[in-house]
């Protein structure tokens, strides 16, 4: 087991302290939702453990997520930040796994909430301790305070939570942990996978996240140039990404595996200004895809028609292969999605 569900409850207010960010579970233990005290929010189904809803403190919303998307976990959810694991697609040459669904079990599997954490950075700190002069310094030391919180939520899934079908599938003992991270600008997504089997396994990871732009063909992505890329939807054709940001203006499938340090951002900029950028932590790979009219009108939960001009997906993942966990053996990937002015850095 990875740990136990329990319930939180909205974080109490203490005389003197910042406001703190607040965290409630919906009264149908559906989903978690997180509140910063500068307003940003975030909003996490268990289902798939999918992120479904991330606003800065504006309350724009960050993520696309279709009008049709099912959230009530008879089907992966259609846009936010949905899980795949442990394949990415289908894999019928990999023995491993190749029974399995298109993007593995993650997705479509009920995740335990495992607890939440707050911090605030060592500036914020600083302020707070020069509280004590007088009550203005105070109130801007607790503004301050507030204005830097972060908070961060954590889910469970192991193959104890699977039913027998699943586990059937692919019949490994594991267990994966999933930190989901609001801070005023930016969010943090990060998975730890572990074997717990004593026999190795190999698995795939992809943060397949659907970010929301006002109209795709103002939109760029940077950050790829002379990466090699594998074209899913011109015969899984090898090529190399010339120079100059890649635009979508059509149907686009590709696993992109940039040579440079997986550090460097991919931005995503949007009519000339950056909209955001991903950071990502040891995941080697980007797939960029945008369904195009043809493909969003064969998926009846794909709302509405035109929603393929709002969204672009760019997915950290380790995908182009399969890596091998040994028994014990612990993977840790993440990305960070900024926005706006940390992404004109890209
Ligand atoms: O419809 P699904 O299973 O959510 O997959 C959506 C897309 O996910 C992308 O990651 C894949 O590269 C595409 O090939 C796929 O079509």
């Amino acid at each position: 087991m990875v740990g136990r569900a329990h319930k939180p409850t909205a974080l109490a207010s203490t005389p003197g302290l910042p406001p703190q960010p607040q965290v409630t579970f919906s009264d149908d233990n559906s989903r978690v939702t997180a509140v910063l005290p500068t307003g940003e929010s975030l909003e996490v189904l268990l289902y798939g453990a999918t992120v479904i809803s991330w606003k800065d403190g504006a309350g724009d919303e960050k993520l696309w997520l279709s009008d049709a998307a099912k959230l009530d976990g008879t089907k992966a959810v259609r846009g936010g930040i949905p899980l795949v694991f442990p394949v990415f697609g289908t894999a019928p040459d990999h023995v491993q796994t190749s029974k399995l669904p298109q993007h593995g079990f993650a997705r479509t599997s009920r995740w335990e909430f495992l607890g939440k954490s707050t911090s605030e950075s060592e500036s914020a700190g600083g302020a707070k301790a020069a509280t004590s002069s007088s009550s203005s310094s105070s109130s801007a030391a607790a503004a301050a305070a507030a204005a830097d919180q972060s908070v961060k939520l954590d889910f469970g899934l192991s193959s104890a939570n699977l039913d027998d079908k699943t586990r059937a599938l692919w019949p490994f003992a594991f267990s994966l942990i999933y930190g989901v991270t609001l801070n005023r600008d930016s969010l943090t997504t990060s998975l730890v996978v572990t074997n717990d089997d004593d026999k190795p396994f190999d698995c795939q990871v992809l943060l397949h996240t659907y970010l929301r732009v006002k109209d795709i063909s103002s939109v760029s992505i940077t950050g790829l140039d002379g990466a090699s890329y594998v074209d899913k939807v011109d015969g899984a054709k090898t090529k190399t990404q010339s120079s100059g940001a890649v635009q979508i203006t059509g149907e686009t499938d590709r696993v992109y595996t940039p040579a440079a340090v997986p550090s460097a951002p991919v931005g995503v900029v949007e009519g000339g200004r950056a909209a955001f950028s991903v950071t990502r932590d040891s995941l080697g790979d980007v797939v960029v895809w945008n369904p195009w009219a043809d493909k969003a009108a064969a998926m009846a939960d794909f709302a509405p028609a035109d929603g393929f001009r709002r969204m672009v997906c760019v997915e950290a993942g380790s995908v182009a292969d399969f890596q091998t966990l040994e028994p014990g053996d612990a993977f840790e990937g993440a990305q960070t999605i900024a926005i706006g002015s940390r992404a004109a850095a890209a």
